[in-house]
């Protein structure tokens, strides 16, 4: 079968057109990124001497994706459920992808947060087989080498790395932080597109300060010690030069480091290549975006925002920053003046003139003076300060008490609460909690997903049900990295996160003046966003001058299609067999875990 050439000419991303494999037998069955199990047709068993190694019937991708749905069902709970999927992908990945794709909103929680928080917590016993990259502060000469494992310089996209400090919001998880490498990467597949093949999860062995992981003798990470200071910092460094060495096109997505860590790398590589910080870019984004549509409901601006964040560490700075300089671009003030509008409260308190702060937070304290005479608490400060947005991240489960969220509610009728600390039992209140309080007029939406809530607030105290948007980085980070990676943009400038907020908030169920809407887009609307989210990203790129890519479309359909045509898809490609001797070290199976990459015919 001839490769199928795009309208669009050479597209290195483009999943159309037949795989070459240098792969047979058992081989082949063992190699996720190939292997169709009962799937693969006759002629292709009889090519690849599958014949004899799998039972005679040819199914469909849909027949196999209905059988392993009914064996995920019968998992007893989520734990087993995630399980289960990892040892899908790790046999058959487009067939992964199907079931994933077909259950998306079923599986959304079990594949990220809030169970994979649980998977991650418990790496060490249950571990089955090595996912990702896996690199050693203790031998920093063999970084290099051991990332060069990952394929040739056009081979990888999309890197995830993390440093395992501070996972969600349950700490240092040391090693078994490479799983929310993965599970991030899996989105990136799922609700983008990225190639599968082409994205690489890193974990940073830099040990671990977590006592129960040190006295664990299962523990898979460095027992010892979180190793700090230069040599941390020489580790960092040696991680990205090497990534930027070997995969310059790659764009790299930085995860779940620690608080002290996160800011500073961020401020260090940003203007120096395409990176990306997701605590505290992508939260940022998703949830401004969830306040403008809270906004348009109260009828309210950004000039006339008040806002408290309780937690004032990646999540919380960031968000800050994402507010601030929204309001400053609307109103045309300066940052300084608009983060007069934003109050941030850690374990000190408000943060004032008088508390020991980082840089990130300097903008935005208040004068101590003017705080002498009060409380610094959550409670003191929203009876102060008034505020009509709440956010949570500070991982203090029920810190949003119903005598906070009163107070609150007394000088905003439509208060905008988001508690966003994730896994789900560390939010800082329930969505039914804040809609009881206030009579079903808080503007909820929450890191990890929850059921709606039911309550007597339709016309006439008529039983209404209240679907809570889940605000959570995923809902923006594919779709940036889509654009990125597309655009092969040299930065991710300011402008193109602004232009990412702007995709999401224009597809929010509250566009459509519905006043008891969710904040933010569903789940199952993700790959629309996603798209939407892409263009903005790729159109802002390409104005300010980063977009390397040439021929990107200008009009909004075309360059829509452009993005969807590149969006990798769980179907499976017809197979063409190349001799071990001429095949790519893609074809022949010999990277990443022994052969998931996958190099796309129409790009030679
Ligand atoms: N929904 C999302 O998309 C999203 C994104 C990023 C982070 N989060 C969640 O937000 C939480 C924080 O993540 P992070 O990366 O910012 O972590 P972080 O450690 O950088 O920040 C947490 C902050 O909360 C502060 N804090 C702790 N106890 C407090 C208390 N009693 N009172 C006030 N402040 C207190 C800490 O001092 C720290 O500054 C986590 O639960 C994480 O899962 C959610
Ligand atoms: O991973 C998530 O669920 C969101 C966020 O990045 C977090 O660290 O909590
Ligand atoms: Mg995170």
């Amino acid at each position: 079968m001839a490769p199928q050439k795009s309208k669009f000419g050479h597209l290195p991303l483009s999943t159309s057109g037949p795989v070459d494999c240098a792969l047979t037998g058992a081989a082949l069955l063992n190699t996720p990124a190939f292997n169709k199990g009962s799937g693969f047709p006759e002629e292709e068993r009889v090519k690849f001497n599958l014949t004899g190694l799998l039972p005679q019937a040819v199914q469909t991708l849909e027949q196999q994706a209905e059988r392993a749905y009914e064996q995920y069902a019968s998992r007893p709970d989520n734990l087993a459920k995630n399980t289960f999927l990892t040892s899908l992908k790790d046999q058959n990945e487009v067939l992964y992808y199907k079931l994933l794709e077909d259950h998306l909103q079923e599986v959304f929680s079990v594949v990220y947060t809030p169970t994979e928080g649980d998977a991650i917590q418990r790496y060490s016993k249950i571990f089955r087989r090595p996912e990702g990259c896996y690199l050693n502060i203790n031998h920093q000469e063999r970084v290099e080498p051991d990332l060069a494992q990952w394929g040739n310089a056009e081979d990888v996209d999309y890197i995830v790395v993390t440093d395992g400090e501070e996972i969600l919001g349950i700490g240092d998880q040391g090693v078994g932080g490479v799983l929310i490498s993965v599970a991030k990467l899996v989105l990136t597949t799922l609700c983008a597109g990225l190639h599968p093949s082409r994205c690489l999860p890193v974990v940073l062995d830099c040990g671990t300060d977590n006592e129960e992981l040190l006295s664990d003798e299962l523990y898979l990470g460095l027992q010892h010690k979180r190793v700090r200071g230069q040599k941390y910092d020489e580790f960092v460094d040696t991680f990205v030069k090497a990534a930027r060495k070997l995969y310059p096109k790659a764009y790299i997505h930085f995860e779940d480091f620690g608080l002290k860590n996160a800011r500073r790398f961020l401020d260090l590589y940003r203007p120096k290549m395409p990176c990306f910080n997701d605590d505290v870019q992508g939260t940022g984004c998703v949830t401004l975006a969830a306040i403008m549509a809270g906004l348009d409901i109260s009828g309210l601006h950004l000039k006339d925002i008040r806002l408290v964040v309780f937690g004032a560490g990646s999540a919380g700075v960031g968000i800050a920053d994402a507010v601030r300089g929204a309001i400053a671009t609307e109103g045309g003030i300066s940052h300084e003046e608009a983060a007069k509008q934003i109050w941030l409260i850690d374990r000190p308190g408000l943060l004032t003139t008088d508390t020991e702060v980082s840089d990130a937070q300097k903008i935005f304290v208040k004068d101590a003076s003017s705080w002498s005479d009060k409380s610094t608490d959550l409670q003191s400060v929203v009876e102060t300060v008034r505020p009509n947005v709440l956010i949570g991240t500070s991982t203090v489960p029920g810190a949003f008490t119903e005598s906070v969220v009163k107070a609150m509610h007394k000088n905003a009728s439509r208060p905008i609460i988001l508690p966003l600390s994730n896994p789900t039992r560390l939010h800082e209140a329930k969505p039914e909690d804040l809609l009881k309080w206030t009579d079903g007029q808080a503007l909820v939406a929450t890191g990890s997903p929850f059921d709606p809530v039911k309550g007597p607030w339709g016309e006439n105290g008529k039983e209404v049900s209240i679907e809570v948007a889940e605000c959570n980085n995923s809902v923006v980070f594919p779709g940036i990295g889509l654009g990125a990676v597309l655009s092969r943009a040299s930065r991710v400038t300011d402008k193109m996160l602004v232009a990412a907020v702007h995709g999401v908030a224009s597809m929010s169920p509250t566009k459509k003046r519905d006043q008891k809407a969710p904040l933010l887009p569903d789940v199952l609307e993700v790959k629309k966003v996603s798209v939407r989210v892409a263009r903005n990203v790729i159109q802002a790129a390409v104005q300010e001058g980063v977009a390397t890519e040439r021929d990107i479309p200008e009009e909004d359909d075309e360059l829509d299609e452009w993005i969807r045509e590149q969006m990798w898809e769980p179907k499976y490609r017809p197979l063409r067999y190349v001799e071990p001797r001429t095949a790519t070290r893609a074809a022949k199976g010999e990277l990443k875990k022994a052969g998931t990459v996958v190099r796309d015919d129409v790009s030679k």
